[in-house]
């Protein structure tokens, strides 16, 4: 049966299962309509929607917190042109709450009714960089001196800087393609000696049979991650019908929608990156946020992605096209990466 029979539409996305993707993943794509496949990377995600063995594919983008996804970034930009055909077409939002996963330590547990003698006063240790350390918004529920390797995905490391710096300040990291994987990783420690612990999620304990050592570890009460929803070939292509119908563009005539355009410049031109800016002014198409990645061709050398949002041109594709065709104007190439029905403030399963 094809990727794409209505009976079978596979979703590939980033595992492996309880990863926070297939979290975002199955709250969107409902059984028995679709079937859900896990990939092992985002790169997975990208060749198996370009290569059509699945209809769509989800992948992490960016985190309130802590940022992009350059990994993401990276494959949309496509340097080596392996992924002519990948257009998003949807996004999700999804609360991110993280713990700390690994196994309760027999020899510490006796003594765990004070959890200062994890080594820690529960204050992060001033440096000279970071003067005034952001202090942990929770505290570990037992004994942690056995954790002697932590592995997670690097947004996650970087969501939980706080925890780790004050509870397992020196304890080596260990990144790894995904949650889930870390917590693969931690459940098949075979001596259950607990030096292994993952940042992963509540779920991921649950199928991984894990103890919950430390839960809400991220910096921030609302920490949210953007997901993207890939496809094949331009939105208006058939396929779009094949989305839930929240994701569909046409359902939602006069419905903000948002554009993710990717160009370089001539960087020795005064004013470049400003002109390709105007442009999109100039056509009403509000900029919400600015990347950049090296251009690996020349050292110092960026491409750009600029997210853009607006309602009325995204309807009329004349609109949009005569705003493309002045971007070719002002930039040495420019690649558009598709359009989606703008989901912010709505969380995944909504
Ligand atoms: O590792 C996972 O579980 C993922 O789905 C990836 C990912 C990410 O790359 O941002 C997703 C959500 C969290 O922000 C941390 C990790």
């Amino acid at each position: 049966m094809s990727a794409s029979s209505p009976a079978n539409i596979i979703i590939a996305y980033l595992g492996p299962p309880s990863s926070y993707t297939h979290q975002a993943t199955v709250d969107s794509f409902r059984a028995p309509k679709y079937t859900l496949r896990d990939e092992l990377s985002i790169r997975d995600v990208f060749d198996a929607v370009q290569s059509s063995s699945a209809s769509f594919g989800v992948v992490p983008f960016e985190n309130s917190s802590n940022g992009a996804v350059l990994h993401t970034l990276d494959l949309l930009i496509d340097r080596e042109e392996a992924f002519p055909d990948i257009h998003i077409c949807g996004e999700v939002f999804m609360d991110v709450q993280h713990c700390l996963l690994g196994y309760v330590s027999q020899s510490f547990s006796s003594d765990n009714k004070d959890l200062q003698s994890s080594g820690s006063s529960g204050s992060a240790t001033p440096t000279s960089s970071i003067p005034f350390p952001k202090e942990p918004r929770s505290k570990p529920m037992t004994d942690l001196r056995h954790v002697k390797r932590i592995y997670s995905h690097p947004q996650a490391f970087g969501q939980c800087e706080a925890f780790l710096s004050t509870y397992l300040k020196g304890v080596e990291r260990h990144e790894v393609s995904s949650t889930s994987k870390a917590a693969t990783i931690v459940a098949e420690d075979r001596d259950k000696s607990g030096a292994e612990a993952a940042i992963s999620s509540r779920l991921a304990a649950d199928v991984h049979h894990l103890a919950v050592l430390a839960k809400g570890v991220q910096d921030v009460e609302d920490n949210t991650t953007r997901f993207l929803i890939i496809q094949r070939g331009p939105v208006c292509h058939d396929i779009q019908n094949l989305l839930p119908e929240k994701f569909q563009m046409t359902n939602g005539f006069r419905l903000k929608k948002k554009a993710l355009i990717a160009f370089n410049i001539d960087h020795g031109t005064q004013g470049a990156l400003a002109n390709a800016l105007l442009v999109f002014k100039k056509h009403s198409l509000n900029l919400t946020s600015i990347n950049s990645r090296p251009s690996r061709i020349r050292p110092w050398h960026y491409i750009f992605l600029v997210e853009v949002e607006g309602e009325r041109e995204f309807d009329d594709p004349d609109l949009l096209h005569l705003a493309l065709q002045e971007l070719d104007t002002v930039t040495e190439g420019n690649k558009w990466l598709g359009c989606w029905v703008d989901r912010f403030g709505v969380n995944a399963g909504q």
